[in-house]
């Protein structure tokens, strides 16, 4: 893979680009997996980044991604908008007309968007919209507009991930709870791990998958959650302990309804950047059976991006 570049872009300060050369996962990943939580960027000079956005990544082209998907052993993606594109969706759409079907996606749009519009997206292989409420990267929009934009993607037969940190659940519990089609949480809803993981905020959490049977979450990002590590650095194999019970609680309590990614390039990371291929081997820590791998990496998103494949 060729080094990271930004096109015409300068790089947020700090910035920390994908990880070259990353190790063969020990874990072999079942036939079909999917990595359902993947993002490319530009690359800027002909995707270009938008104006609204928070930071200024390192370009991460489609090959690249795909490079990484076959390195790694996995058979899919599902891409999703990363919001340094705003609600330009081309870089998207790109990656997923050039996937050879590989590819499903998740954007993000606009109460403006036409209805022509949403079904082109639909033909290029969207099949959900990303709503964030994480105010280090996107302007506040306000409530009746996404559930607006929520009622018109149901009728496509989409869903809905959220993005949001945990101590807001609860301001957004009846948002969420209202909304009318599957919705996917990005990232276990970002618990503070540093808390008992039966205390009363990732009870919170679990209540409302719960209670809620069209709530699904991806058990992704330890790297981001973790505050003991050790990274997925330097060939270790048993990365981010203080994430995996609140990880394999999830998994364990919902098998059928968990998404696993590997969030390359790993947008905002501060301190390190992890080796994707020993990111693979955090797997078999929250899903420890064969039957758990299973539905996290093939039966689940397969029922959510290519329910038409699965009979
Ligand atoms: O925590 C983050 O910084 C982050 C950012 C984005 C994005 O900018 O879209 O996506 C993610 O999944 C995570």
């Amino acid at each position: 893979m060729s080094k990271p570049t930004s096109g015409d872009f300068t790089k947020t300060p700090g910035w920390l680009d994908w990880y070259e050369g990353p190790a063969k996962p020990a874990f072999q990943v079942p036939p079909g997996s999917v990595d359902a939580h993947c993002h490319v960027f530009g690359p800027g000079a002909q995707f270009p980044y938008a104006p609204e956005r928070k930071y200024t990544p390192c370009d991460a082209s489609k090959d690249q991604l795909f490079a990484l998907r076959d390195h790694l052993g996995f058979a899919r993606n599902v891409i999703v908008q990363a919001t340094c594109h705003g609600a330009d969706n081309r870089a998207l759409v790109d990656a997923l007309l050039h996937s050879e079907g590989k590819a499903r996606g998740v954007a993000t749009v606009r109460r403006s968007v036409s209805d022509a519009e949403l079904q082109a997206l639909h033909d290029a292989g969207v099949r959900g919209v990303r709503f964030n409420f994480v105010k280090r990267l996107v302007d506040f929009t306000p409530k009746d507009e996404l559930m607006e934009i929520a009622g018109r993607i149901a009728k496509l037969g989409w869903h809905v991930v959220i993005y949001f940190e945990a101590v807001d659940l609860p301001e957004l519990w009846d948002f969420f709870t209202a909304l009318p089609t599957t919705v996917v949480v990005d990232h276990m809803g970002r618990p503070d791990v540093t808390k008992p993981i039966d205390g009363p905020e990732f009870e919170l959490f679990l209540r409302f998958m719960r209670e809620h049977g069209n709530v699904w979450s991806k058990v992704s990002c330890p790297e981001r959650l973790s505050v003991s590590g050790p990274p997925a650095l330097d060939g270790e194999r048993n990365a981010y302990r203080d994430v995996v019970p609140f990880a394999r609680r999830v998994v364990e309590e919902f098998p059928d309804r968990v998404l696993w990614g590997t969030d390359w390039p790993h947008p905002n990371l501060k301190n390190h950047m992890p080796d994707d291929g020993l990111l693979v081997d955090f797997i078999p820590h929250i899903a420890p059976t064969a039957e758990l791998q299973k539905k996290l990496l093939v039966d689940n998103p397969m029922r959510l991006y290519w329910p038409e494949e699965v009979k």
